[in-house]
């Protein structure tokens, strides 16, 4: 066993040795590390070799990988039986300790990833209001659904692909693609197809063109669009659910600015790293789907009692010094990922959102007016303040301010636009020295609960030689 024999095994009868294309190596260059096992901040690959991991399974791994709580939770219930295919007490049990950290779900379907979540949540919003349009953002990734590869964002951008082949064109004339960050485009898509769309879907705070936070407003904005137009609001947390807060990036935000989407998805950190995720909303708006509404969806596997043990565990587990500890060591870690840049006159942006993070390689100053650098953007926000007027009373209006906006990529063309040729030697620096980081510039930096002082001392030891190697790239010509 080792990391070439076997990748060179898997690519024999794995299309490109993987499951998954974000794990192949393809924008870093190199063989993917085979791992063997993981525990709390740390994988071991198929070399022996044990790196401190900030992958985190691409985010469920909250509570660091295998804790023992979980695995037991695991071992119990896989000893009473892997999979019935009838209801199970604790699938409820799992719904209600989502509805108690997010309220406005009141009813929740679940699933087995967050690409049936949103791929539901696409049907149910059709379902409802019986329109065909769906509405996103580029350089968003809701999963793999024909109707949302567009623009995707994370694998999708490394294979510097508009979208995917095999997705037919009918299907894609019902996706209408408009930039992040941009309200008067969407207001402009809804002017354009009066009563057909369905619903806007977005990341609650993206995070697979590398990390954009939601300009202050930006959701709330999408969130009026809708109500005025009668479509419905996807708010995709499959990534951010129980991972920036116990109740998402909707906690951090829409709770302070009382608005609430009308169906939400989460995936990831639901399942704690057991295949759960779910698409939960208002029982009115839920209460569509069969067996009580004429909206189709169905699983085996659906509800498997080993996952929903997995997920009820980590959300038991992932209390406020879960993301109190989460939060300071990834301010830590994106802290000192800066200074080292800085310190090797690197240009980047750190992005944040909450405790996710990514970086951003070049150059994005404020613009003159104070609110940054493309045009596009302002006239956006002017846009959002004519949204804001013509709000129901007693919404949040954002205005066309724009000082608390940090510098940065703000949109995917921006984010494509950035210099991602040093992103790979910056990443093969940190693996040599024993940091296993997301093979890719597009996608976040995962801390968890398990990240303790050595782990994260090991991160930053590792951290000059690489702003050394991102420092000396020169780009492909
Ligand atoms: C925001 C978002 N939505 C949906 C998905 C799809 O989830 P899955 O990979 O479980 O199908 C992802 C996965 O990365 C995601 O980040
Ligand atoms: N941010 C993108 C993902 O998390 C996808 C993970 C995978 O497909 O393995």
């Amino acid at each position: 066993m080792s990391n070439e024999s076997d990748f060179a095994h898997a690519r024999r009868v794995l299309p490109g040795g993987v499951s998954s294309p974000v794990r192949a190596f393809r924008s870093v260059g190199g063989t993917p590390r085979m791992l063997r096992s993981a525990r709390g901040a740390y994988v071991t690959d198929a070399d022996g070799v044990e790196r401190v991991d900030l992958v985190a399974s691409w985010g469920p791994a909250l509570l660091g990988h295998a804790h023992p709580e979980v695995v037991a939770a695991v071992q119990e219930a896989a000893a009473r039986g892997l999979s019935f295919g009838a209801p199970t007490v604790a699938e409820a049990e799992l719904a209600d300790a989502v509805i108690a950290r997010v309220p406005f779900v009141e009813k929740l379907r679940l699933v087995s990833t967050g690409t049936e979540a949103t791929m539901t949540a696409v049907r149910l919003a059709r379902g409802v209001t019986g329109r065909p349009l769906v509405i996103k953002m580029a350089g968003c990734y809701h999963g793999h659904l024909d109707a949302l590869l567009a623009q995707a964002g994370s694998g999708v951008a490394n294979q510097a692909l508009p979208g995917s082949a095999g997705v037919t064109e009918a299907t894609a004339a019902e996706t209408i693609v408009v930039p992040y960050d941009d309200v008067a485009a969407v207001a402009a898509a809804f002017d354009a197809h009066p009563g057909r769309v369905a619903a806007v879907i977005v990341e609650a705070a993206p995070a697979n063109m590398g990390v954009v936070e939601p300009a202050p407003g930006y959701n709330a904005a999408l969130r009026r669009l809708c109500s005025q137009h009668g479509a419905l609001l996807v708010l995709d947390e499959v990534l951010t659910g129980f991972r920036v807060s116990g109740a998402g990036w909707w906690g951090l935000e829409g709770r302070r600015e009382g608005w609430e989407p009308d169906l939400v998805t989460f995936g990831k950190v639901i399942g704690g790293g057991m295949p759960v995720a779910a698409v939960g909303g208002r029982a009115s708006v839920m209460d569509h789907l069969a067996p009580l509404g004429p909206v189709y969806q169905a699983g085996t596997l659906s509800g498997n009692p080993v996952a929903v043990a997995a997920g009820l565990a980590t959300l038991r587990l992932a209390d406020a010094a879960v993301y109190a500890h989460v939060d300071r060591v990834s301010r830590v870690v994106s802290d000192a990922v800066s200074a080292a840049l800085d310190a090797e006159g690197v240009a980047h942006s750190v992005q944040r959102a909450g405790s996710l993070f990514s970086v951003a390689f070049g150059s994005w100053g404020p613009s003159a007016d104070g609110s940054r650098a493309d045009a596009s953007g302002a006239s956006a926000f002017a846009a959002d303040a004519s949204v804001a007027d013509a709000s129901v009373a007693g919404a949040s209006g954002t205005g066309a301010h724009r000082p608390d906006v940090p510098a940065g990529p703000r949109n995917y063309a921006q984010v494509q636009a950035q210099e991602a040729w040093r992103f790979p030697p910056f990443f093969h620096a940190m693996l040599d020295a024993g940091v296993a980081l997301p093979p890719s510039v597009f996608e976040a930096w995962f801390l968890t609960a398990a990240h303790d002082e050595e782990a994260v001392g090991r991160i930053l030891e590792a951290l000059p030689a690489a702003a050394r190697a991102a420092a000396a790239a020169k780009p492909a010509r």
